[in-house]
């Protein structure tokens, strides 16, 4: 039968051509497997027709044969084929001192070190290559215990004790010489101790007399030329065991389990950088408000100053800008973080359900109270209640929780006992609370209770670059989670956001996003992609009107801010009170509806 000779740079090999299509190449699946990291997976195909050995070589393979440059060729005896720094040779005839003469054990043992390295190349797992490797390397010397020992902040650490029984040994530390370590840790050079307590050099070392120890191995992990971690084989049993030749198969495998170990300590490092990015991903989007600008610099100083602190904090701000975002904040970063966070939409639940989901019932209370219940009052208490849409509160209800507030205790529909709660309150109105109270529609005693200090959340559209910031989040998060292939915005994209006065805020911006990520067909979105259409982005205004609309805005802002208070305003924005009454009454011509906060002058 034809036989192949396979010479690599660890040694030689001879492989009989059983099989009329043999592949050779780097991957564990080829039939013949040569860890030659200059070859491609599959290198060369050799076909037996049945009466001649044809080699063709894979594209990215350079292929010699007898020195000339091939990609196929009609193979004959001793026919050589060199492909990336392997040598291969045919041989028709069946070698006759391959069987008379008996393998060198050397050879053999180089060889089954070639044959392991191959089958734990595919082992990167870093926790369990290190007894994988041991196995491996005891299989094939005679010791009787094994250790990898790694560097790991400047100290030694034991990652893998083995026996021959494929055992993990116990109490590991205490089975190894330190000096040896030492010594080939210092010198970077493998170690072989024939007759350790015999030996002049080590008689005197504690740890070697102390053990008992007869022969031990130890050759250095590498990387770039410094030492990561040690290979420590020993039999404590039998003098003499290890001879130089063992060394040499100890220093070629302990080079190969330095790339094994290396590759699989940076897929590892990997894995859980990814893991923690991922963790780190989900956290922020769960927790954190996302600002890339100054625009939100005042809303997230207030968080935290008022977070620890159990004050009560209104959050007002137009539909979708982040309001219980900002509640869920306040109560992550505050004392009562580990207790519930518990959200009410006053807005959204029929007014004659709201005292009862509020502050609970008692059975028989009304028709269908068929048990006693707690409400979300008593459901906060240890963490925060986040009132949202206070505004939407009917009046009755309204006085209700201002004795709730001002009493810490709640009683529930159809009760007489009212029954205390550790609650911290967050209100979020979208409504401007200061008109509804102008209106008669909002209690100004409960405003003042829940507004011991504001934090108003400025719309997306006077939040500059934060709209793109915020766009560029949302893209990842979703093209993440369904897998699209949008990796970015086009530049008219980014043009077109913008520009467009987001009415629906963060939430709106979030959600056409999402749309155009689950939709995308190519890389970059496109402006269309979002159905921001250009009918659809705010008109350029004349300077003058612009800058008029600015102006009232942030006059009706400073005004909130000081609860209506006009001299305390005009005060603040440096003019004249008579600017403020001005103001005001353009307003009020403007919207054609009397009152406002401006009517009441507080002190
Ligand atoms: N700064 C931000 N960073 C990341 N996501 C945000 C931010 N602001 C808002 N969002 C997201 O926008 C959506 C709307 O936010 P949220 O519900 O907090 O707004 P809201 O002001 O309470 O709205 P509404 O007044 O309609 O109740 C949510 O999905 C939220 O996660």
């Amino acid at each position: 039968m034809a036989t192949l000779l396979v010479k690599t740079a660890s040694g030689e090999r001879l492989v009989r051509l059983g099989r009329r299509l043999t592949s050779v190449g780097r991957d564990p699946g080829n039939d013949v497997v040569v860890a030659d990291p200059a070859l491609p997976a599959t290198a060369l195909h050799i076909h037996f027709d049945g009466r001649d050995y044809n080699a063709a070589c894979h594209e990215g393979a350079e292929m010699t044969v007898n020195g000339r440059r091939r990609t196929t060729a009609r193979l004959g005896d001793g026919d050589r084929i060199r492909i990336g720094g392997t040598d291969l040779q045919l041989s028709l005839v069946e070698p006759p001192a391959a069987r008379a003469v008996p393998p060198d054990p050397s050879v053999e043992a180089m060889r089954s070190l070639v044959r392991l390295s191959e089958r734990l190349l595919g082992n990167s797992d870093a926790a369990r290559l290190p007894a994988a490797l041991l196995d491996a390397v005891m299989d094939v010397t005679r010791a009787e215990k094994g250790f990898l020992i790694l560097l790991e902040d400047g100290e030694l650490q034991i990652r893998a004790a083995r026996n021959l029984a494929q055992e993990d040994l116990a109490d590991a530390a205490a089975r190894v010489s330190d000096s040896i370590i030492q010594k080939v840790v210092r010198t970077r050079r493998p170690v072989i101790v024939a007759d350790a307590l015999h030996d002049r050099e080590w008689s005197g070392s504690d740890s070697v007399v102390n053990l008992k120890l007869c022969s031990v191995m130890c050759a250095p992990l590498l990387e770039r030329g410094e030492v990561f971690g040690v290979l420590y084989l020993g039999n404590d049993s039998v003098v003499n065991l290890f001879e130089e030749k063992d060394l040499e198969a100890l220093t070629v495998f302990a080079a190969q389990a330095s790339l094994l170990m290396q590759n699989a300590l940076l897929l590892d490092g990997l894995r859980r950088e990814n893991v923690a990015l991922r963790e780190a991903a989900q956290e922020r989007r769960a927790g954190e408000l996302l600002s890339a600008g100054e625009s939100m610099r005042e809303v997230f100083r207030r968080i935290e100053k008022v977070a620890g602190t159990d004050v009560s904090v209104l959050v007002s701000g137009e539909t979708g800008t982040g309001k219980e975002l900002v509640a869920r904040e306040i109560h992550r970063r505050s004392p009562r973080a580990a207790g519930p966070f518990v959200a009410v939409n006053c807005g959204a639940i029929p007014e004659a359900l709201l005292e009862s989901e509020l502050f609970g019932h008692v059975r028989g209370a009304f028709t269908g109270a068929v048990a006693t219940r707690p409400g979300k009052f008593q459901a906060a208490s240890g963490g925060t209640l986040f009132l949202d849409e206070v505004g939407d509160m009917p009046l009755l209800l309204q006085v209700k929780l201002l004795r709730a507030l001002a009493d810490r205790a709640v009683t529930r529909v159809g009760d007489t006992q009212p029954e205390p709660v550790d609650i911290r309150v967050v209100a979020a109105s979208n409504r401007v609370l200061e008109d509804e109270i102008a209106r008669g529609a909002f209690r100004e005693d409960l405003y003042y209770r829940l507004n011991v200090v504001s934090i108003r959340l400025p719309p997306l559209r006077e939040r500059g670059d934060d709209v793109i910031a915020l766009a560029r989040f949302f893209l990842q998060q979703y093209a993440r989670e369904y897998g699209s292939r949008a990796r970015g915005f086009a530049p008219g994209a980014v043009l077109a956001m913008r520009r467009y006065a987001w009415p629906g805020n963060v939430r709106e911006l979030e959600n056409r996003v999402k749309k155009a990520v689950v939709l995308a067909e190519k890389a970059l979105i496109a402006a269309g992609d979002l159905d921001l259409a250009p009918d659809l982005l705010a008109p350029v205004l004349p300077l003058q009107e612009a800058k008029d609309a600015f102006q009232r805005r942030y006059i009706n802002e400073v005004l909130a801010r000081n609860g209506g208070n006009r001299t305390r305003t005009a005060k603040d924005l440096g003019v004249d009170p008579r600017t403020i009454f001005r103001h005001l009454e353009a307003e009020r011509r403007g919207d054609g509806e009397d009152g406002g906060p401006g009517d009441k002058e507080r002190p």
